[in-house]
């Protein structure tokens, strides 16, 4: 990561990188199309899979870094996010050294909440949402598979309802194979703009 850009946006939105956001929801397998289209990326420079700060343990899918309620509270105090959240009883964070990466012109990529869409799209000069989603029951039946131990009471993360399929610029109908779904996400990641507000299934 760089760092020699200054820590918050002065004259305008932050660019020109483009920043795109995964969100949906719980289950529908952001974490898991993410993982392979990383590993697809791996080598690329110009394209940041941005690690995210969450106060529970990490999971195989994923790879963010765990902090305590008490140190998530400081870096928010100390301004270390440049998008924060809280969700299903935890707090999750991505951190700020991405608006260097989106400064220097490279693509980020990231995992977040739906609730931050419209934030993100005020702070940041190119976003690019893509929801990624299943229906109730395949979501029912991967998470009760997934049996993470963080999850808890698996009805409430279904039945979380924010923000509006309206916000995304893709959808991902994630029920065919991962792979396939994966590359489908690294074309949007590479291509840009160059396919705008479709339905990938
Ligand atoms: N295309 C797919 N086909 C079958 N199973 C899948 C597919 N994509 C993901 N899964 C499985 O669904 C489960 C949930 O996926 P994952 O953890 O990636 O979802 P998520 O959207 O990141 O959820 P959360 O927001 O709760 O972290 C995992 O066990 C994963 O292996
Ligand atoms: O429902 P909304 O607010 O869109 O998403 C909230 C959060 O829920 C999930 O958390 P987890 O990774 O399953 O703990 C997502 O990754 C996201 O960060």
């Amino acid at each position: 990561m760089t760092d020699f850009a200054p820590i918050t946006a002065h004259n305008g939105r932050i660019g020109p990188g483009r920043l795109v956001l995964l969100v949906g929801p719980s289950g529908a397998g952001k974490d898991t199309l993410l993982g392979i289209a990383k590993a697809t990326c791996l080598g690329k420079r110009d394209i940041v899979f941005a690690r995210r700060v969450i106060t529970r343990e990490p999971s195989p899918a994923e790879d963010n870094l765990q902090s305590t309620p008490e140190a998530f509270r400081a870096m928010i105090a100390g301004g270390e996010f440049a998008l924060h959240w809280q969700a299903h009883g935890h707090s999750y964070g991505v951190l700020r050294s991405i608006d260097n990466e989106l400064r220097a012109g490279h693509t980020v990529v990231a995992n977040v909440s739906r609730t931050v869409i419209a934030l993100a799209r005020q702070t940041y000069e190119n976003v690019t949402v893509v929801l990624v989603t299943a229906p109730e029951d395949i979501l029912a039946n991967r998470i009760a598979a997934r049996a993470r131990r963080s999850d808890g009471i698996s009805a409430d993360r279904i039945g979380r309802t924010v923000g509006s399929s309206a916000d995304a610029d893709f959808t991902i109908l994630n029920v065919a194979s991962r792979d396939d779904h994966a590359r489908e996400l690294v074309e949007i990641i590479c291509d840009g703009d160059s396919a705008r507000r479709r339905v990938v299934q």
